[in-house]
């Protein structure tokens, strides 16, 4: 039924005109694709540009920490000074967040060298340091000087104290721990890594003076139980401790300008000197010594560069006959007993240091503390003191 509608279609259309039906047909059909296809690409178009806002909406807060990071990093700190890491110290700055430490803290970093404050914040602000923070060469610690604390360091600014009457007074125990454990820990610290620690005291140790102006070798007028003592007498005992270590601890001493000359040698040169002397058969003197000649002053700072000490050479009076030189001529102990010194200076020195180091730890560990005896009451009698 159908092929004779078709059949007579056919009959009637030329095969030309077949042809161009037939491309008509074909092009609608391609048409229709592509409108599909230009279709679809615009639908994926769109999806992009969604997820594409939606990352920018994810990534522009990002952008802006970083924005803010690096601002931070190009923060402008105070100018510094360079210095060269032999001139550049190491120091630290108790209560360095208060007012005379904050200002002394800006001192110090501005002259280049590594500053390390400690504070408990008791009246000191971080406000006062915040410039620093993140400076390479500053460090904040948040610590009680009353506790001991372990760092390495060259120079110790100790001002970590309750400093005005309300805030001494607010708690006199507590005054009294920083100012005399805490100055304690300071000394501690000070003679464990060999550095030099400077006290800041207060004008109250000179207490109601009787003495107008005051001098420093005035001894004050203080009133050990009023309600100013936890402070005038916490910075006094602070004194006291600092000076009782700078006696005990051995500062460098040196009699007269040490240029009087001495010549030492390594006890190990004796030792083998004595025993040729002994199995010689020589027996007039004989100087056993070793002839390498320096000043006094070239052996202390030889020795304090070998300990790698920070102290002071302290100069004292110069002792009394003290000869200006010394200096063994060994020629007859070469000749007779075929003997002299072999051990160099610098290797007997540091021979001796080490000695020495470990004898004072020994002492250090086996100090004797006598126990106190307990008390005994004899029954039936009067116990006179
Ligand atoms: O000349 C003085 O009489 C005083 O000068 C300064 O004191 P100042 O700067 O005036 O006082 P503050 O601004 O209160 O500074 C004291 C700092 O020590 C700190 N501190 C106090 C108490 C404590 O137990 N530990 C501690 O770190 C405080 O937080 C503060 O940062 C010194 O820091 C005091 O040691 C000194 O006694």
């Amino acid at each position: 039924m159908l092929s004779q509608p078709l059949l007579r279609l056919a009959s009637t259309v030329s095969r030309r005109r077949m042809k161009l039906l037939l491309v008509i047909a074909l092009l609608t059909y391609v048409a229709s694709v592509w409108g599909n296809l230009v279709n679809m690409r615009s639908i994926q178009e769109n999806g992009e540009l969604r997820i594409e806002s939606r990352i920018e909406e994810i990534i522009e807060p990002l952008r802006e920490k970083i924005r803010d990071l690096e601002k931070s990093f190009t923060q402008k700190y105070p100018p510094v000074k360079f210095l060269s890491e032999k001139d550049r110290k190491r120091i630290l700055v108790t209560g360095g967040a208060g007012f005379v430490g904050s200002h002394l803290t800006d001192k110090l970093m501005m002259d280049g060298h590594k500053v390390t404050v400690v504070d408990n914040f008791f009246t000191g602000r971080k406000r006062n340091v915040e410039h620093w923070i993140g400076h390479e060469n500053f460090e904040l610690i948040n610590h009680d000087v009353v506790e001991p604390l372990y760092i390495e360091v060259d120079q110790i600014y100790h001002l970590a104290s309750p400093a005005s009457p309300p805030n001494y007074m607010y708690n006199p125990i507590k005054t009294l721990k920083t100012n005399t454990i805490g100055t304690l820990n300071m000394l501690g610290l000070a003679k464990r890594v060999g550095a030099r620690l400077l006290l800041a005291s207060t004008s109250e140790v000179y207490g109601d003076p009787e003495v107008h102006p005051q001098t420093e070798d005035y001894w004050g007028h203080v009133n050990p139980i009023g309600p100013r003592a936890c402070y005038d007498e916490g910075k006094r005992v602070a004194e006291t401790m600092c000076y009782a270590y700078m006696k005990q601890e051995g500062p460098l001493t040196v009699y007269g300008s040490g240029s009087q000359t001495r010549a030492f040698q390594y006890v190990s040169d004796l030792v083998n000197g004595l025993v040729a002397l002994m199995n010689s058969n020589v027996s007039s003197p004989v100087n056993l010594g070793n002839p390498e000649e320096h000043t006094i002053l070239e052996f202390a700072q030889l020795i304090k560069n070998l300990v790698g000490s920070g102290s002071e050479i302290q100069f004292l009076s110069e002792a009394q006959d003290d000869p200006q030189k010394r200096k063994p001529d060994i020629k007859k102990a070469k000749l007779m007993l075929g003997w002299e010194p072999v051990v160099p200076l610098e290797e007997g020195l540091n021979k001796a240091i080490h000695y020495f180091r470990k004898e004072l730890e020994y002492q250090a560990n086996n100090q004797y503390i006598p126990k106190p005896k307990p008390t005994r009451i004899k029954k039936g009698r009067t116990r006179h003191n």
